[in-house]
């Protein structure tokens, strides 16, 4: 692909820093150089060069690298000057690029969209970029390396060979044969088809836990008044996040504080106290906390400890429905009951700390049990992708149910689209209109 314009960006966050990097791609990239009075080092080998603005003066003295294209990170000359990280070098420099005519300012996420169209990443590569530089716990940063190594288009390139090779054999029986040897035909093609189709419905079914890891896990408390959520929340995060008080229903809305658990990131949200209550706001405040707990992707029962022993049903019902069963304020106790509805009990006193590392412990284990092996089997990660499995698995399910003796065309239509679905994720087909939505959730410089 030709490109006219040259783009360059600080690849370095804005803030004062030892160093800046400030990153050219394009054609112009070697010309730039020039313009500011260096030479260009030895390809991929660090020189020192004393840039020079358009009068002569001295801007900065940078170390300079040039890797030349195609085997460049964009595919393209790239340059990349590594200034001292103070406002005025980096305003200098900057402006004296801006100036040269040819070269312009780059878009969020340019030189990874430059790399997609010159076939340096695909489309889940890409993606794993600017996952990998918001990530924020070792899941996270596992999830998109494994992204970034092509797992996940090798399954999704995988799957799509298979139904290629089916409907190469259905177009050949098509072309070249009478319906009975069609119909012979049909259990061969319906063989690879089921199996795949079950193989992308368990993937869908797994309960969208690389999108998870990515965006975080929900883990809703819940429990009567006073039970002390809001001071188990604010244990957590080690923060104020959330009131505290001695009245019965201090908290209304949904507060939500992310923190890393055992690596992985983690939605933890407080929610108003369960009970039947005239107040309106009360109400409302109640009706949400049981939403949330149901979308969460756990929930945490928090229950008082000298108040165990009179549970209304409802209680209990949510109690037993809840992934974990906490029991506080135990320092109030003298004996504190095993189980409690069914579940194991975890005893805690977020008063005096006693019991929160163990709670905090198997939370952690809680969320390593579901999601841990999703960071080694390149899940899918994104909307994009499970919209795309969606379709995939309906067309498979819709050329399956089809018969192949008196409709053959519309079988292979729905295969052929089986196809093209899964040809998306690695950005195969249909990508134009997604990368301008792709390439502008990325950060400047990327
Ligand atoms: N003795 C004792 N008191 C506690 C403990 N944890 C919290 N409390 C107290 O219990 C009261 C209620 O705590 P909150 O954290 O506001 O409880 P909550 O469940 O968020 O309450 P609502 O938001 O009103 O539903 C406060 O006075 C806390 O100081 C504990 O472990 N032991
Ligand atoms: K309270
Ligand atoms: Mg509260």
């Amino acid at each position: 692909m030709t490109r006219a314009a040259t783009i360059f960006a600080e690849a370095t966050p804005s803030g004062a820093g030892a160093l800046a990097v400030i990153r050219i791609s394009g054609p112009q990239a070697r010309q730039t150089l020039g313009r500011l009075g260096a030479s260009v080092p030895e390809p991929r080998k660090a020189a020192l060069r004393h840039l020079k603005g358009e009068d002569g003066q001295t801007l900065d003295h940078a170390l300079v690298l040039f890797f030349p294209g195609p085997n460049s990170y964009t595919g393209e000359d790239v340059v990349e000057l590594h200034v001292h990280g103070g406002r005025a070098v980096r305003r200098a420099v900057l402006g004296a690029l801006a100036s040269m005519p040819g070269v312009t300012p780059a878009e969020p996420g340019a030189f990874t969209r430059r790399a997609f169209e010159a076939g340096r990443l695909d489309l889940t590569q890409a993606e794993a970029v600017a996952d990998l530089v918001a990530a924020e716990t070792e899941a996270q940063r596992r999830q998109a390396l494994r992204q970034l190594d092509g797992g996940l288009s090798a399954r999704s390139e995988a799957w799509r060979e298979v139904v290629l090779g089916v409907l190469a054999d259905m177009e050949a029986h098509l072309d070249f044969s009478d319906e009975a040897e069609v119909e012979a035909s049909s259990p061969a093609v319906a063989d690879p088809l089921t199996r795949l189709l079950g193989e992308i419905t368990e993937e869908l079914a797994a309960g969208h836990r690389g999108e998870r890891i990515r965006e975080g896990i929900e883990v809703a408390v819940v429990g009567p008044p006073n039970a002390g959520k809001s001071s188990l929340v604010n244990a957590l995060a080690r923060r104020e996040v959330a009131i505290v008080a001695d009245s019965p229903g201090t908290t209304r809305d949904v507060i939500e504080v992310s923190l890393d658990l055992g690596g992985f990131a983690i939605t933890l949200c407080d929610t108003a106290g369960l009970r039947e209550t005239t107040d309106t706001v009360e109400k409302e405040g109640v009706r949400r906390a049981l939403d949330r707990a149901a979308a969460a992707d756990l929930s945490v029962m928090v229950l008082s400890g000298p108040e165990i022993g009179e549970l209304s049903a409802d209680l209990e019902r949510h109690a037993a429905a809840a992934d974990l069963v906490l029991v506080n304020k135990v320092d109030l106790l003298e004996r504190v009951p095993a189980v409690v509805a069914g579940q194991p009990a975890i005893p805690v006193s977020v008063r005096s700390g006693k019991g929160l590392d163990r709670f905090e412990e198997v939370l952690a284990q809680t969320v390593a049990a579901r999601y841990a092996d999703t960071v080694v089997a390149a899940p899918v990660t994104r909307l994009r992708h499970r919209d795309a499995l969606e379709q995939a698995a309906s067309a498979l399910a819709r050329a399956l149910g089809g018969d192949m003796a008196t409709a053959p065309e519309l079988v292979t239509e729905d295969v052929r689209l089986a196809a093209r679905h899964l040809g998306r994720i690695a950005g195969r087909v249909d990508v134009e209109d997604v990368l301008d939505r792709i390439f502008s959730g990325f950060c400047i410089g990327k």
